[in-house]
């Protein structure tokens, strides 16, 4: 008998030397044997782990373990027979999606999948030893899952095709789910043997590729950014969170219904604010409705009785912590920020789902400002993963701490994040978009930036992003800060501060194209609200008009500069971003893009992807963009990427040593 708690091969020796005994002549030894092998789980029995646990001759299970076979998250296939054996054991439909998905399953299922022989509450050690009592004597020939035959589906090439159709749609360029959907086929086409054989090849393409090794870094990268710091020195394993039990939610729209949800389900008390009645009542519903709908889904109970909703901010009086999600208006929000600071208990944290504003300016309203920290949300709040908690100089290491637990409570991803305008996330975007417009300007469309885009791997380009959040939320910004003047004033309409400016986005929010929401935007749709983007000739015609106003020629711009051009400026202001502090590590700033704005996962992250790519070449690239755009400031390489090139490129996890201690800059 074998007891397994595995997590499966450590990570960390894919990239070195793999040590210690190798899995498959261990693995082909226990199914061989002549006494029975009994596997008793416990925890978790993943990758390696279950493949170990499928070439024992019986498996008992506690009901709290999990197992799955996870390879393909980490850019790799079960390369120890998981492939070859599980199809035989489930069946190939329930075998291809535990594998190209890497969903861990619970004990209960695995019994239902027929995974595991027996679950037990009891020690699972104990529950094997019986059970091997049991069939003591029984022959195994029935046992060995290696010499099973695979059920072979009566339509087997419609049915991998049609998988394989859905892994490549749903894979966005990911290589592994598609590779293991030909290392099932193998199970299901050739002897036992071979099949093992052609695992093994498949393995070894995935082992090296880049694919793996990004997958690999981001696995660590989202549990590093749990080890925050900020300049002042409070650090995660240092600074104790206070503990929240009842909070409240400020302002009920689209962010605060969501943030509300959060609370809700992982158990917080949540007192929920609207002013207007009429609102609430809206919200009341929205929120309820939400609820069901997942507690239904996730088969999980009600928590409606969480939630007070209340039209009057002296309802927060009695709060831990408060989360205010009002419109993106400083002047709105220092008003509440005052308020609050008079109503709530003495010690309540203060918190602002704001997506840009100076954290600094909301604390420096109230009392306590060491209560003071952001929590910005990502939308749908209480669906996306990412939570950027943004500390100020005045926030003290307990805001901060309590902040980042809080996330963790509600099932985010937390990263501390310094503050400045558009903190990490946004910051970033900002050239990114940038450059989007000014390709436009120079003769491409929003169809071809957007392929470019989607072919690297977003799940939608700019041009879909910006349709589906709204045109007008930019707008708004750029007319605040005094960017938006009429186009008639001709060239200067594109020169704003010394630098490149691109009015297109405004250009087209005065014509009441707002995206998705009023049926135009860069895109056509069929009616407002529709999801469905299509081509818009008008959009063409308005690009030919506004280049002969401004004496634009286009010219053909192919697909590298496209992706280079607008990544490569985004990675630029990363780089700006460590320089300056505002984010401790290139872990935090990958796992925001990966969480919070759709990066490709098995591209790592854009800090990765400049690694990969070679610091040197990203270099090159915009020092020469820059020199064909010297007026567009994103472009002009940051001198951390130049320090780090000209220190011979180190590799991403060397990076921390050479930049500086981090301080907020504001
Ligand atoms: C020729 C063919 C040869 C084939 C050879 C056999 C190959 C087998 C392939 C594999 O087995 S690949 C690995 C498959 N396993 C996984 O992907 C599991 C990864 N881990 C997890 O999913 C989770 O960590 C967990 C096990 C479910 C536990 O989650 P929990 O939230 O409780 O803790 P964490 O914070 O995630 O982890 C704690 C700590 O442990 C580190 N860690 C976890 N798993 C691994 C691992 N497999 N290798 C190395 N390190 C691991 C994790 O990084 C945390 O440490 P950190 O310092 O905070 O980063």
């Amino acid at each position: 008998m074998s007891c397994l708690c595995i997590t499966g091969a450590d990570i960390r020796e894919f990239g070195a030397k793999m040590s210690g005994p190798p899995l498959v002549p261990m693995i082909h030894m226990i199914e061989a044997a002549a006494k029975p092998v009994v596997a008793a789980i416990e925890g978790v029995a993943l990758g390696g782990g279950l493949e170990l646990a499928l070439s024992c001759h019986y498996r008992i299970a506690h009901s709290k373990a999990r197992l799955g076979l996870p390879e393909v998250t980490l850019g790799l296939l079960p390369g120890a027979g998981g492939t070859q054996r599980l199809p035989r054991l489930i069946g190939v439909p329930a075998a291809l999606e535990l594998i190209t998905t890497g969903r861990h399953v619970t004990a209960a299922e695995a019994l239902q999948l027929g995974i595991v022989d027996e679950v037990t509450d009891q020690n699972a050690v104990d529950a094997a030893v019986k059970f091997a009592q049991s069939v003591e004597g029984k022959s195994l020939d029935a046992r060995r899952i290696g010499t099973f035959p695979c059920p072979r589906p009566p339509d087997l090439d419609a049915v991998f095709e049609k998988v394989m159709k859905e892994v490549r749609r749903s894979a966005r360029g990911a290589i592994a789910p598609v590779t293991c959907v030909q290392a099932v086929h193998a199970a299901v086409t050739l002897p036992y043997a071979k099949g093992m054989e052609r695992e093994r090849e498949l393995f070894s393409t995935l082992f090296t590729s880049g694919q793996a090794r990004a997958l690999q870094y981001y696995f660590f990268a989202q549990r590093a950014v749990s080890r925050w710091s900020t300049p002042s020195g409070a650090r995660w394993d240092t600074s104790k969170p206070r503990p929240v039990r009842k909070a409240a939610v400020i302002g009920l729209g689209t962010m605060g219904r969501g943030i509300s949800v959060s609370l809700a389900q992982a158990g917080f008390s949540v007192v929920a604010v609207e002013t207007q009645e009429k609102q609430l009542l809206e919200a009341k519903q929205a929120v309820s409705g939400m609820l069901e709908r997942d507690a239904k889904r996730r088969g999980a109970p009600l928590a409606h009785g969480n939630i007070k909703y209340s039209c009057s901010l002296k309802a927060a009086a009695d709060v831990d912590l408060v989360i205010e999600a009002v419109f993106e208006d400083m002047a709105l929000k220092k008003a509440i920020f005052r308020q609050l600071s008079a109503i709530c208990k003495p010690g309540t944290f203060l918190c602002s789902n704001t997506s840009a504003l100076d954290i600094d300016e909301l604390a420096s309203q109230t009392q306590s400002p060491e209560l003071v920290v952001g929590m910005h949300f990502f939308a749908p709040a209480h669906v996306m993963k990412l939570l950027e908690v943004v500390y100020g100089p005045r926030s003290s290491p307990e805001a901060v701490a309590t902040a980042m637990q809080m996330g963790k409570k509600i099932g985010k991803v937390s990263v501390a994040v310094g503050n400045c305008r558009g903190f990490v996330g946004n910051r970033m975007l900002k050239p990114y978009l940038e450059q989007a417009f000014f390709l436009l300007e120079e003769g491409a469309t929003p169809e071809q930036v957007d392929q470019v885009l989607e072919e690297f791997g977003f799940p939608m380009g700019v041009f879909k992003v910006s349709d589906l959040s709204g045109l007008d939320v930019g707008w708004k910004v750029r007319k605040a800060d005094g960017l938006v003047v009429p186009d008639s004033t001709g060239k200067s309409a594109r020169i704003q501060g010394g630098r490149r400016y691109s009015p297109l986005g405004d250009l087209l929010c005065e014509q009441g194209r707002f995206g998705q929401k009023t049926g135009r935007g860069w895109y056509q749709y069929d009616k407002p609200g529709g999801r469905v983007a299509k081509s818009d000739p008008w959009l063409h015609r308005f690009l030919e008009e506004y280049r002969a106003r401004h004496g634009l020629v286009a010219r053909r711009i192919d697909q590298q500069e496209v992706l280079e051009r607008c990544l490569y400026a985004l990675i630029n202001e990363g780089f700006q971003i460590l320089q300056d502090g505002i984010a401790a590590g290139p872990e935090d700033i990958d796992v925001i893009y990966v969480l919070g704005y759709g990066w490709p996962r098995h591209r790592g992250g854009p800090m990765f992807f400049a690694d990969m790519v070679g610091l040197d070449k990203v270099l090159d690239r915009l020092e020469r963009y820059h020199q064909l755009h010297p007026d567009v400031p994103g472009l002009k390489p940051c001198s951390l990427l130049r320090k780090l090139a000209a220190g011979g490129c180190p590799p991403i996890h060397r990076w921390r040593e050479v930049i500086q201690k981090p301080h907020s800059q504001l």
